[in-house]
């Protein structure tokens, strides 16, 4: 048999093939609509009578005439029922059967293959982009007509993987859950689970771990951090330690207690919390947002699609979709700020407003620290962020870890929690050992709601010393 895919010529028999098989299908379509059609004219038949006579049971049996139809229909129509329904027509039977023998003349797995491996060397040689492609948009033309299918997306995504094309075989599973979220007749009898492609993007992004461990880039790396490398050096340790796999959620060192004392608030309130870390200071607050509270966050902000904000540039290395929204108004907001305040004892003034992340698949923040280090009279005028409390909307099923590198911590999100840790020494200087990242997510979706805090206003509330040991590195 020759391969369909390879030639036009070939290609025009499968279109016979699929006119056949529409006719085909139409055929047991027409015969079930008459048989249905049958079944709902009795069905009224036998309703008006069965109705009729609970109306007035008495009444109705009162009359001979009624007893004695009864008893007949009961007899003779239900039973014929039965009869009917199991009766297969002759018609559909055949119609299965042929559809059964025109599985031969179907493309098989290997035909598949070969399509994808067409459309595969289309995008490499044209440098195409496989989200054009799904939407019908194909060197310069744009048909939706010829959109891809969310299954489509799939195959050509799975094949992709198996090419060792990660990052083809990532935007084709993307565009698949876009259509999947979009399409308008979705397949009754095949339909596509979106755990399957989400599986299917776990094992991906796996794979791409293990790879990332299996490069030594250490080698060529400074010995000694120089400050500027310091970034991508520990970027590199990072991928390298698979730090963002790993789910070492370190057991707290320090100790789990009540805040009862950082304002009159606490004090009658305690608020639930853990330490991780005393340089920086990095405490985790749990059920420390409301269940209302969440909800009115995401039911009231309009997500925008933009990057992530000021502190840190969103990867290069993909971010499926992310949005950051800023909260100014509301009653909710003025109570979560005021929260804030009893969490950390920080006055909210000169703050920038709550920003609001989410992440979708594989959506991360690269490492950053959220300090800007202006070191010029902006610092003066405009304050640094002293601390960040950084709040979790809900669970992320897998992935999506806020971690600290260098201290080794990493927080897994969980609804209601809230981290909150120091940027600067109490000098005022930048810790370095504050740096951090929202790892990517693996399955599920991620949303954070950040606060950061100035420095400013906190000058009369904090200890200032002047010659504080520089923990560095
Ligand atoms: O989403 C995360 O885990 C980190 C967010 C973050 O670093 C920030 O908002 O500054
Ligand atoms: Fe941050």
């Amino acid at each position: 048999k020759n391969s369909y895919a390879a030639s036009s010529e070939e290609l025009l028999k499968l279109l016979e093939v699929e006119d056949k098989l529409v006719e085909n299908l139409n055929g047991y379509v027409e015969t079930l609509r008459k048989k249905l059609n049958i079944l709902e004219q009795s069905l009224k038949t036998m309703n008006f009578e069965h109705y009729k006579m609970k109306d007035d049971y008495e009444a109705y049996l009162g009359n001979p005439v009624n007893s004695f139809r009864l008893i007949h229909r009961l007899h003779t129509d239900w039973g014929k029922w039965h009869q009917y329904g199991s009766n297969i027509h002759k018609d559909e039977l055949e119609r299965i059967e042929k559809a059964h023998q025109m599985r031969k003349l179907l493309p098989t797995a290997l035909d598949l293959k070969q399509a994808c491996r067409g459309i595969d060397d289309l995008i490499s040689f044209y440098d195409l982009k496989p989200d054009d492609l799904a939407v019908g948009f194909l060197a310069g033309y744009s048909d939706p007509e010829t959109a891809l299918s969310a299954h489509d997306c799939f195959a050509l995504g799975d094949f992709s993987m198996n090419d060792r094309k990660d990052d083809r075989a990532k935007a084709w599973l993307n565009a698949s859950l876009k259509q999947l979220n979009e399409e308008k007749l979705p397949h009754k009898i095949n339909p596509l689970k979106k755990t399957s492609v989400l599986n299917t993007w776990a094992v991906l992004q796996m794979k791409n771990q293990e790879l990332a461990h299996d490069h030594h880039h250490f080698g060529k790396l400074p010995k000694k951090a120089d400050r500027n490398f310091l970034s991508l050096w520990i970027y590199e340790e990072m991928i390298t330690k698979r730090k963002c796999r790993d789910h070492f959620r370190q057991p707290s060192r320090l100790h789990c207690r009540y805040n009862s004392s950082t304002t009159a608030f606490t004090r009658i309130a305690p608020l639930k919390m853990e330490e991780l870390s005393s340089d920086p200071y990095m405490v985790i607050y749990h059920d420390v947002i409301y269940e209302s509270e969440i909800n009115w966050l995401l039911n009231t902000s309009e997500f925008t699609l933009s990057q992530v904000g000021s502190a840190g540039t969103r990867s290069d290395i993909r971010s499926a979709k992310d949005s950051t929204i800023t909260l100014s108004k509301g009653r909710v907001v003025g109570t979560l700020g005021q929260r804030v305040t009893d969490m950390t004892g920080l006055s909210m003034e000169m703050s920038d407003e709550f920003s609001l992340i989410n992440y979708g698949l594989g959506g991360q923040y690269v490492l950053h620290t959220d300090y800007h280090n202006h070191m010029n009279e902006m610092r003066w005028r405009d304050g640094d962020r002293i601390a960040t409390v950084l709040f979790y909307l809900g669970d992320v099923e897998s992935g999506g870890d806020t971690i600290f590198p260098i201290i080794d911590v990493s927080v897994t999100p969980k609804k209601g929690s809230a981290v909150f840790w120091y940027n600067l020494h109490n000098t005022g200087d930048m810790n370095i050992r504050a740096l951090h990242s929202g790892c990517p997510v693996i399955v599920g979706s991620k949303y954070v709601l950040t606060k950061w805090i100035n420095e400013l206003p906190q000058m009369f509330s904090t200890p200032c010393m002047k010659n504080a040991v520089y923990s560095d590195v």
